[in-house]
């Protein structure tokens, strides 16, 4: 199962792949009829009208139209919750958890996801769902789409393998996986149990950021997205479809496997990105900036600069800043922000926020650096230090983040993290 699969490279490309030769009509997306007799269906991720350089669309040539199913069945979810969440007070209180459990009861990619908090509203196609998924057991002949949202899976731990309607992925620990709403996909553990984190996007796609005057190359480099290949199986036997749509999940059967597109061509598709790759910029001189410098991903809201969501990074790397407090510094933003561990410890807090664990610092909620960071930060003497074993994330927001009720009430959520700061003492003395 564990075979190597070759990728297209290039973010939003216009890739094209086949996997029988010929395929792929040459000339134009849609003849009277298809090589193969395959069926063309046009699958876009952006208004028709979209201004071209934004514009995402694909074409599949596949062995049945997507219609060709049964009819939608509600079906409910314990677990995933959409914005806008009706009726939860929200306390602005800074917020962290422990690793959600891997527990031994079968739970697939769909059945084991657990909703973490919201924001925005996904009818409106504003906010995200932040979620953490753990599976366990493959989804079998079931297939999921997201009508309600692009999906960015951050792996924590243990390999999957992505089987989606546009080819196969093979995503684990260190890297990432985005799927755009609507592509059908199944998600299957390779070699023991999985979990991560998952960024709902119910807002615009993901794009790379700008560089402005860093110039042409550097952060996350265009040709580092990897793309997959056509694959298809053509098996006429019963599968699952389910659906989220408008928060709500929802099941159709089919007589065949959705997998049978047999070649596509265009740019919007699910596409892999290794967090190695990114090529950290950061202060020479002094002081620390802002952390911006680390994304990797921004879905925009309809305000320039005020991000629907940026995915941030906080990779290995050199920290050589003189006369400078190294840590983050102490901050009230108005940006919301949510933060995973996929490996290591993270530099402003050494205890407390593990592997796999989470924490929540909302709008104008004040935090930084626990207290020992503090006094370490202060009394060390400055030299260039590698900061090794470590790989933190933010989702960072212009909207509140909303904890749902089971982040709030779950035995993980850390009911002394406000107690990290309290041995921040008074230093003044009213002398320079
Ligand atoms: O709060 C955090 O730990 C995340 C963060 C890191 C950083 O280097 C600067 C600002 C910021 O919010
Ligand atoms: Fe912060």
């Amino acid at each position: 199962m564990n075979e190597t699969l070759s990728y297209l490279h290039g973010f939003g490309n216009e890739h094209e792949t086949e996997a029988l030769p010929g395929a792929l009509p040459q000339g134009q997306f849609s003849p009277q009829r298809c090589p193969y007799g395959l069926y063309a269906e046009q699958f876009s991720s952006t208004a028709f009208t979209a201004p071209r350089a934004a514009n995402r669309r694909s074409w599949t040539y596949r062995i049945r139209p997507s219609i060709v199913m049964g009819e939608y069945q509600p079906i409910p979810h314990e677990h995933w919750c959409t914005a806008p969440q009706q009726g939860v007070a929200v306390p602005p209180n800074v917020m962290r958890w422990d690793p959600l459990p891997l527990d031994d009861q079968p739970m697939d990619f769909v059945s084991g996801m657990v909703t973490m908090a919201v924001n925005g509203d996904a009818k409106a196609q504003h906010g995200v769902g932040i979620h953490v998924y753990r599976a366990n057991v493959g989804m079998g002949d079931s297939a999921f789409y997201n009508a309600d949202g692009e999906m960015l899976l951050v792996p924590q731990q243990g390999l999957l393998l992505a089987t989606t309607e546009l080819g196969r992925l093979q995503v684990g620990p260190g890297e990432i996986l985005v799927i755009p709403r609507g592509i059908k996909f199944r998600i299957d553990p390779l070699d023991g149990p999985i979990r991560g984190y998952v960024c709902e996007n119910y807002g615009a796609p993901f794009i790379l950021p700008e560089r402005g005057p860093v110039g042409a190359n550097g952060y996350a480099n265009d040709r580092d997205f990897q793309y997959p290949v056509a694959w298809f199986e053509d098996k006429e036997t019963p599968h699952r479809l389910i659906t989220k749509f408008c928060g709500g999940f929802h099941q159709a059967m089919l007589g065949h496997s959705p997998f049978d597109v047999v070649a596509w061509t265009g740019n919007s598709a699910p596409y892999k990105y290794e967090l190695a790759r990114f090529n950290v910029m950061n202060t020479v001189s002094f002081d620390h900036p802002d952390p911006s410098i680390f994304t990797v991903l921004t879905s925009p809201s309809d305000t320039e600069g005020w991000a629907n969501l940026d995915f941030v990074i906080f990779p290995p790397r050199w920290m050589v800043a003189e006369n400078t407090f190294r840590p983050p510094w102490y901050h009230r933003n108005i940006m919301s922000e949510f933060m995973g561990l996929i490996e290591g410890s993270y530099d402003a807090k050494e205890s407390g926020f593990e592997p796999g664990g989470m924490s929540l610092h909302n709008c104008m909620t004040p935090h930084g650096p626990e207290a020992a960071v503090f006094e370490k930060a202060t009394k060390v003497e400055l030299a260039p230090q590698r900061y090794e074993d470590t790989m933190a994330f933010m989702f960072e927001s212009r909207y509140a983040i909303e904890p749902t009720p089971y982040a709030q009430r779950c035995p993980q959520r850390q009911q002394d993290y406000l107690r990290c700061w309290d041995g921040l003492k008074k230093h003044f003395n009213g002398q320079a």
